[in-house]
């Protein structure tokens, strides 16, 4: 499967479709294989026109996207074939660890060169992206501290320049620096986001596959070939969604992550049991469990 072959019915306007198109002609000669396998042919799949088109559009534009979108529904995926398609490097920083400012922008160090020690700064990922004109992924940014969020704020704002706590430098960003975000929304308990941050953003929300095009996914990407079966997945997937959205299962329960690792395990054992392992079992709650495996009992027992 190639990435091309998707957009050639695409509606973006010409010009920015033809420079899309001839970076990743180019990168598909100069990538090496293990990157092309892992991004080529491991691309997002759009759950329908949008998604991936708008995030393309708002970032030829220059704008910084937040992905919005539940467990395992593919946001990092997502910003990785964005970065693939237009070209640039991707550098990633999770806020959900204990993320402070040198996880984000570097720390001193000290080098010893003929037999000099001196003072070196290593930079960390905002200042790689920012200094490099490539691109930065902020996982679960609405998890940063709010100590940390002055920082990052910093970095979206139009002026793309920061002051280095560190050194002093004022950094500023290079030509085709890009931000991508993330938050994990699901249909419950979502942790509210700083409106200041908020603000600074273009929204793309990444809704689970679902229906002919999870089946797609599944069929492509999981070691599970039985037809019968992988419809059975689909089916379950839609029932686990709808009990989400009632109240019954918490969000994790329809991850597409773990559905791909029932459908391999169901390839090799019975299905009961991969949903048991791959699914069910992840869950905290005994009567989410009960749930799950009930459910699956209806499709697979
Ligand atoms: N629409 C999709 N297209 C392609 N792959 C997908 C899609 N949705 C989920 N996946 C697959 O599901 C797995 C999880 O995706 P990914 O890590 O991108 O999700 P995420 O939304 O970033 O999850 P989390 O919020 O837990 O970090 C990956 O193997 C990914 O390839």
């Amino acid at each position: 499967m190639i990435v091309t072959d998707r957009w050639s019915d695409s509606k973006l306007p010409a010009p920015l479709l033809k420079q899309i198109l001839e970076k990743r002609e180019f990168l598909r000669h100069s990538l090496d294989a293990e990157s092309l396998a892992l991004i080529g042919e491991d691309a997002y799949q759009s759950p329908d026109d949008h998604v991936l088109e708008d995030a393309i559009v708002a970032l030829a534009l220059g704008k910084n996207v937040l992905l919005k979108g539940p467990t395992g529904s593919g946001k990092t995926r997502l910003a990785e074939t964005l970065s693939y398609l237009f070209g640039y490097p991707l550098h990633s920083v999770n806020c959900s660890v204990d993320l402070d400012a040198e996880g984000l922008i570097g720390f001193k160090t000290l080098e010893v060169l003929q037999g000099q020690s001196q003072v070196k700064f290593v930079d960390g990922p905002i200042v790689k992206a920012m200094t490099r004109g490539h691109w930065l992924y902020i996982d679960e940014v609405n998890m940063a501290k709010p100590e940390t969020l002055p920082l990052i704020n910093g970095v979206l704002d139009h002026r793309r320049t920061i002051t280095n706590p560190f050194t002093g430098e004022v950094i500023r960003a290079k030509e085709g620096f890009r931000v991508i975000a993330a938050v994990n929304i699901g249909y419950v308990g979502t942790v509210p986001m700083n409106e200041a941050l908020k603000n600074r953003f273009v929204v793309v929300d990444v809704p689970y596959l679902a229906g002919d095009k999870l089946l797609q996914l599944l069929k492509e990407r999981s070691h599970l070939s039985a037809d019968d079966q992988l419809r059975r997945f689909v089916r379950l997937a839609a029932e686990l969604q709808e009990q989400i959205r009632s109240g019954q299962l918490s969000d994790e329960a329809a991850s597409v992550r773990a559905l791909l690792d029932a459908c391999d395990l169901a390839a090799y054992m019975a299905p009961l049991r991969a949903v048991r392992r791959a699914i069910a079992d992840k869950l905290d709650d005994e009567r989410e469990q009960a749930l799950v495996n009930n459910l699956a009992e209806t499709y697979f027992g």
